[in-house]
């Protein structure tokens, strides 16, 4: 039997344990995220019951949540959900909030995140195959950085960034929604999102990294390289950066900075390179804003999305020489790793976000992704070290003890 939950006197995580709970038991998509630095947890619920693939013309596409693999696809389709209901909550006044009323099944929020749980451990239908979860063991990922550096060397390419997958099994401590909760919590300035469609995959990440955001007659992107570790009581003060990571951030802002000369868009502002911090970690990044109106591109979300996916931070460059070195050595299916997802035309901004920092979450197990920028200067066994540290980011989050 159902019963209304007083959403008065209920927490934001019993909240959440009853919301999706229901979810899953009806079998919605929904996406649920918070913008870095935003003091709003937004979800999004597509109740039509079909996956749904558009061509990414966000100024065109209804209120949604978009997703697109890091691959093309040939006919160039991203999924997307549509916003059949779309709400926010203040995560400042999170107990005395005005969210929707729940119908639900569960006694209990304990009742609720039971059924999660058990929904992914036992349930989910994300299909495997050997090149989908082949895990990366350290020999191969230093063996496949050692290749990157030597076609940099022949100068087939100028940069690469292989990549790695890492399983992680999850245990009964796994409790979806204290993720969330922590994830919110550490990472102030990612984006943090969940996003489950049952017929294609279940993700959960925080990523540091823009692709394109439009508001208004703003567009917004960034370039973000080089990674160090954040150290100290003042680590944006303790950063220093060796000539490598210079030269791999500098080489994304030239690509962008390229991407805006083939569409002949000459007025844009360029800030940076600043240091910024992403959770235990600091990168570079340079900031990229342009009048849309002013220079009469009222498409440039699209036109950009375009060019920029998938960016030399994720690539490399020249990108179709990176990507097919990529394509061939790599030994997994990057899946929607290093693609992008994110809301489009809600509230009246689109902010579509690269997706690093990330985790499938499959039958019993997450899958966990992350890539490092190489250049000639690179050192195999540091690049290693950035990718198991790019994977705690979201890794140490999954199996929390009370
Ligand atoms: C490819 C990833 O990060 C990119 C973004 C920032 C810094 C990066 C780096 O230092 O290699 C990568 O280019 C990842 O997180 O898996």
């Amino acid at each position: 039997m159902q019963v209304a939950l007083d959403q008065h006197t209920v927490s934001l995580e019993n909240y959440l344990a009853h919301l999706f709970a229901e979810l899953l038991l009806d079998g919605h998509q929904f996406a649920v995220w918070r913008k870095p630095n935003s003091q709003f947890l937004q979800i999004l619920i597509d109740k039509t019951g079909k996956v749904k693939r558009i061509s990414p013309q966000i100024e065109e596409l209804i209120p949604g949540f978009i997703i697109h693999p890091f691959v093309d696809q040939k006919d160039r389709k991203a999924y997307f959900l549509e916003a059949t209901e779309y709400f926010k909550i203040d995560l400042l006044a999170a107990d005395k909030l005005p969210v929707p009323d729940i119908k639900t099944n569960f006694k209990t929020a304990e009742e609720a995140k039971e059924l999660i749980q058990s929904y992914f451990l036992k349930n989910t239908k994300a299909e495997f195959n050997s090149r989908k979860d082949f895990e990366c063991s350290k020999e191969e990922f230093i063996n496949l950085v050692k290749m990157g550096i030597k076609a940099i060397e022949e100068r087939q390419l100028n940069k690469i960034v292989p990549a790695k997958l890492k399983k992680i099994s999850l245990n009964e401590h796994f409790d979806l929604i204290k993720s969330i909760k922590s994830l919110l919590d550490s990472y102030p300035n990612a984006f943090i999102n969940f996003f489950h469609l049952p017929e294609v995959g279940t993700w959960i990440g925080a990523s540091p990294e823009v692709l394109i955001q439009t508001k208004g007659d703003q567009f917004y992107t960034m370039s973000l390289a080089g990674t160090q570790k954040a150290q100290g009581d003042n680590p944006l003060k303790n950063a220093a950066w060796t000539q490598k990571e210079i030269e791999e951030q500098a080489l994304v802002s030239r690509y962008i900075v390229d991407c805006f000369k083939k569409i002949r868009l000459r007025e844009y502002e360029e800030i940076g390179p600043k240091t910024v911090v992403a959770g235990n970690l600091l990168h570079l990044r340079s900031d990229f804003k342009v009048n849309m109106k002013a220079t009469n591109f009222p498409q440039l979300g699209s036109v950009m999305l375009e060019l920029l996916h998938p960016t030399s931070a994720v690539c490399g460059m020249p990108r179709q020489e990176a990507f097919d070195f990529l394509n061939e050595n790599e030994k997994f299916d990057r899946s929607l790793f290093a693609g992008f997802i994110g809301p489009v035309n809600i509230e009246g901004e689109t902010s579509i976000y690269v997706n690093l920092r990330t985790a499938q979450i499959t039958e019993g197990a997450a899958l966990l992704y992350a890539g490092a920028g190489v250049t000639s200067d690179s050192d195999p066994e540091k690049e290693w070290e950035e990718t198991e540290m790019k994977c705690e980011i979201i890794g140490r989050h999954l199996n929390l003890k009370n």
